[in-house]
Order: structure tokens, then sequence, then C-alpha cells
């Protein structure tokens, strides 16, 4: 009798154990939370709606370790490439080069240098469409442009603060590549505007995914690099993580490669938002988070991304795009 009575008494268990399991499988799935996919480039997409569950953070078993490279036996340098080959591979192409640039406020100054040292020095010989973003249009200046070579000014609205009007760089791309850009060019470049060309820039810089040594940090060990280190932001990096320190200055890459990649990181600024938190060098830090799991394809060396403020090293041949003396109280208020 006892026996019976324990068997069936573990048969209910076993039972009332799998219902509970379904149960909880199907009330998992009730509690999906749905998000309108609005960067997807497809007009039909916008009415649907896709499940979202918040995603594992991934941790890998053992932590990535290996020595930080060393910057000039990597990125692309003056003696690193042959312009003429490049240019017997790349010109057949008939590739079309983006580049975004924003001027909000007060930047519209930079505009008249960085168009005119572009139409001299950048991507000679290709097809280029600038991509100008302002709160401004009736500021910008007209600059005359060479064959082949197109400007679209694109009204956006300003932000009251500079961080902002940075950050939201990522968000503006992305939707700009979804409704635009990816059926006008193969290439795209995102930079700054307080930025002027001083030397050829070419198809060397053409990569997938393209990143630039920020000029303050490259000969700083890793540790001193400027990462957001708050484990709250989902822009965090590790003291022992990180190859170099990036910058937001500029990036670029395939078309396809930008749009994931602005798309990421603008979803990352979010999840900070609502969290109430901003990482410490704002749009910049996702971006090196990013690069982090997602390794540029092509690295470019401070030669693509040099700095006015700083004397010219030794190491550096030439300086191909750099950032001009600016007031940023000025600017910004
Ligand atoms: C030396 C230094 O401190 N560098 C940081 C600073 O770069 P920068 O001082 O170079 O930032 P920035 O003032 O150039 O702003 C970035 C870009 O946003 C656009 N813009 C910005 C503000 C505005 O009112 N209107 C406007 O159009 C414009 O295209 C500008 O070039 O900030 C970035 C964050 O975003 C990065 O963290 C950089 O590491
Ligand atoms: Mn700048």
């Amino acid at each position: 009798m006892t026996g019976r009575r324990r068997a069936l008494g573990l048969a209910f268990f076993l039972l009332a154990g799998t219902c509970l399991w379904v149960l909880c499988k199907y009330v998992k799935d009730w509690l999906l939370v749905y998000y309108v996919p609005y960067y997807l480039p497809c007009p039909e997409f916008f009415n649907m709606k896709l499940p979202f569950r918040q995603e594992k953070l991934f941790q890998p078993v053992a932590q990535l370790q290996y020595p930080q490279p060393k910057l000039l036996e990597r990125g692309i340098s003056e003696g690193t490439f042959n312009p003429e080959l490049l240019k017997n591979m790349y010109q057949p192409l008939n590739l079309t080069i983006g580049v975004t640039v924003f001027a909000v406020g007060k930047y519209t100054c930079f505009i008249q240098p960085f168009l005119e040292s572009a139409e001299e020095f950048f991507m000679r010989g290709y097809q280029v469409h600038y991509y100008l973003f302002t709160n401004d249009p009736a500021a910008v200046p007209r600059v005359p442009l060479g064959p082949g070579r197109l400007l679209s000014t694109i009204p956006i609205q300003r932000y009251s603060q500079w961080e902002e009007i940075s950050m939201r760089r990522m968000e503006t791309i992305n939707r700009h590549i979804a409704k635009r850009a990816h059926k006008e060019v193969d290439y795209l470049f995102c930079v700054d505007v307080d930025m002027v060309f001083r030397n050829t820039w070419g198809p060397e810089t053409l990569g997938d995914l393209v990143a630039a040594i920020h000029p303050g940090y490259f000969a700083v060990p890793r540790q001193q690099f400027p990462y957001e280190r708050r484990q709250v932001s989902s822009a965090f990096v590790a003291d022992s993580e990180g190859d170099f320190y990036y910058s937001g200055a500029l990036f670029g890459g395939r078309v396809a490669r930008v749009y994931e990649f602005t798309r990421a990181c603008h979803m990352a600024i979010l999840a900070d938002k609502a969290n109430s938190i901003m990482a410490v060098w704002q749009e910049e830090s996702h971006l090196n988070h990013y690069f982090i799991w997602h390794k540029p394809s092509k690295l470019l060396s401070p030669e693509y991304l040099w700095d006015d403020r700083k004397p010219q090293p030794q190491s550096l041949k030439v300086i191909r795009f750099s950032s001009v003396e600016k007031d940023n109280n000025w600017l910004r208020s």
C-alpha cells in the first residue's frame, strides 16, 4: 500500500514539475518586449514589430589576454602601401565614397576650410558624395566641387547640449544609411568638421570597417587609455582589454558595416540613457567598446587623424587630416 502511494506521489511530482516547466517557458515568451525596427531599410518593415529579449551579457570563460600591440608595426601609414598599384586596382571599380559631416550651431564656421581642403586632397579621381548635416542650411557656404563630386545638405534639429549633438550623430548616420546612403555610396567615412585635409588621402584607407588611432594615445599603455571604466555603462572596458584607443572623430568602411556599427553604438547610448549615465567620452567611448569585440579590418595611423595642437613627432612622416585650433567655450556656448 505505502509502495503504491509513494509511486503515485512520485508520478504526481513529476507531472506537476513538467507542467510548471512548460508554464514557465510560455510565461517567459509572453513577457517579451517588443520594439519597432525603425532602422530596417525596407518600408514594409516599418509596421512590423520584432520580439526583443534582453541580450545576455557575454561573459568569456577566460579573459582575452595578450600583450598590447605596437602601433608603429600596424596601421596604414606612408611607405606601407603602393599608391600606383592601388590606383590601378580601385579606379576601374567605379566606387562612390560618402562622407558624413555635422555642422550644428557655431560649427558651421568650419565647413568652408573642411570642404575646400577635401576637394584638394580627399579621394581625388573618385566619385565623392558629401552629406552635410546642419540645423542652419542657409549658413552653408558655396564651395566649388570637382567633377563627380556632390554635396547634399541635410537639415537636422539642434540639441541644446554639445554632448548630445556629438552623440546623436550615431543615430542620424544610422538612419541616413537606411534611408538613403546605402543606395548611393559604396564606402562611407564619418568625420568631425573641425578638421582640414593637408595631404593626399586615397584608396589605401578603404576597408570593411575602418578606424583611426586617437592622436593623444598612440604611445600610451592600455591601462591609461581613457576608456569608460564604470561597469554600469554599456561602454565599459576592463583594464586588461583593448588594443588601441581609437578616436571618435573618424570612422568608416563599407556602408553596410557602418550601418551595423552606428546602430550598435546608438543602441548602447540609449541603454546608458535609460540608466541615466553618459559615457566619459560620449560616443567615442561606445566606439572603443564596440571595437574590442568587432575589430576594425583596417587601422589608420595618426597620419590620418592628427591634432594641430600637438607637435609633429619624428615618427610621423606626413599629416593628412588634422583638427584645427578652436575655442570650445565660444563654440559650445
Ligand atoms: C580632445 C577632446 O576633448 N576630444 C574629444 C572631443 O572631441 P572634439 O573636441 O573634437 O569634439 P567636437 O567639438 O569636434 O565635437 C564633435 C563634432 O560634433 C559636431 N558638433 C559638435 C558640437 C556642436 O555644437 N556642433 C557640432 O556640429 C561637429 O561635427 C564636431 O566636429 O569630444 C568627443 C566626443 O564627442 C570625443 O570624446 C573626443 O575625444
Ligand atoms: Mn573635433
